[in-house]
């Protein structure tokens, strides 16, 4: 199973599109399911639509909530009702490749413990189905490196949170082609922390008297500028470095080939998955532990 998830208009709808298409060619079977739930159009109607269940529009409208306390509403739904999501699944079979159109809101893989909860329940129990996770980081924002680099501590946050085999992509690389030298390229594919260190250092970091954060910068006792920025972006930089968890693959959503590879790294890494010793269940861990 592949699950797309990635910031906002990063391509995840067109890129599990193109993965329908791909897999069509190529007689292999898959079952589509969407969990965004202010998805309108599809090129592919979905297997099973989150829409059924519950629509941001319908919570926003009727419990006055914004588009991200609504989003965080819709999934706790979701969790109430997992046999929405699950009972349809018990009938899906091992050849089928499930694809599941995540919402792009960040804050959904990084701050709540909902989509860790939701991965639960279909990686264990009856369903135990191999999970991978698939981010999309707009090639685009490799012209803005401190984006380029916030999107790729997100996607190591993520990670983090998920404990899944994860796949990290660079989207719309149509976008960028033939405007960066390979050489140039190749050090956002798999991030080069000088990149970072070069960064422009103008900006402003605000100290807090007593470390007291009250949000009102005009309470700042320092201001301090260019230097501190240059060393977080180092210490941030050696972060990346350390873990050497993320470089990227490249994907233009409107060229098969592609599509392609990068669907066959995402069935190696379901099945390298598949193929470890599985992990003892400890029942003694909380939900909120993170364990070793
Ligand atoms: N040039 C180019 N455009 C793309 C590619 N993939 C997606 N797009 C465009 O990017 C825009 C956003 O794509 P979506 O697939 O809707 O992105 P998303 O991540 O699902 O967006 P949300 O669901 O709003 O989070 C659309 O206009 C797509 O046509 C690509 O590979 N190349």
């Amino acid at each position: 199973m592949g699950s797309r998830y990635g910031p906002a208009g990063a391509g995840k709808t067109t890129f599990s599109s193109a993965l329908i298409q791909h897999l069509r060619n190529n007689k292999r079977s898959c079952y589509y399911i969407n969990l965004d739930p202010a998805a309108e159009d599809f090129v592919y109607e979905p297997d099973l639509d989150i829409k059924d269940l519950i629509t941001l529009e319908d919570v926003m409208e009727e419990l006055h909530l914004g588009p991200n306390g609504g989003l965080i509403y819709c999934f706790e739904f979701l969790l109430e009702n997992l046999d929405f999501l699950t009972d349809p699944l018990e009938n899906v079979t091992e050849e089928y490749l499930i694809i599941i159109d995540m919402p792009g809101q960040i804050e959904l893989y990084t701050h709540v413990p909902i989509v860790p909860s939701l991965i639960k329940a279909l990686t264990k129990g009856s369903l135990n189905i191999s999970m991978c996770a698939a981010y999309l980081l707009e090639s685009t924002f490799i012209v803005d490196r401190s984006k380029f680099f916030s999107g790729t501590l997100s996607a190591m946050s993520a990670m983090l949170m998920m404990e899944l085999p994860h796949v990290n992509i660079l989207s719309k690389m149509d976008l960028v082609k033939g405007q960066m030298a390979r050489k140039e390229l190749k050090r956002y594919i798999d991030p080069d922390i000088s990149l970072l260190q070069d960064a422009p250092t103008s900006g402003l970091v605000y100290e807090y008297k007593d470390g007291l954060d009250n949000g009102d910068p005009t309470d700042a006792q320092k201001v301090v500028s260019g230097d501190s920025f240059a060393k977080l972006n180092r210490a941030v930089g050696q972060l990346i470095d350390d873990f050497s968890l993320v470089s990227f693959l490249k994907l233009d959503a409107q060229d098969e080939d592609s599509v392609g590879a990068v669907l066959s790294y995402i069935d190696d890494a379901i099945q390298f998955h598949e193929a470890q010793e599985p992990r003892e269940p400890n029942d003694d861990l909380g939900d909120g532990d993170m364990g070793e």
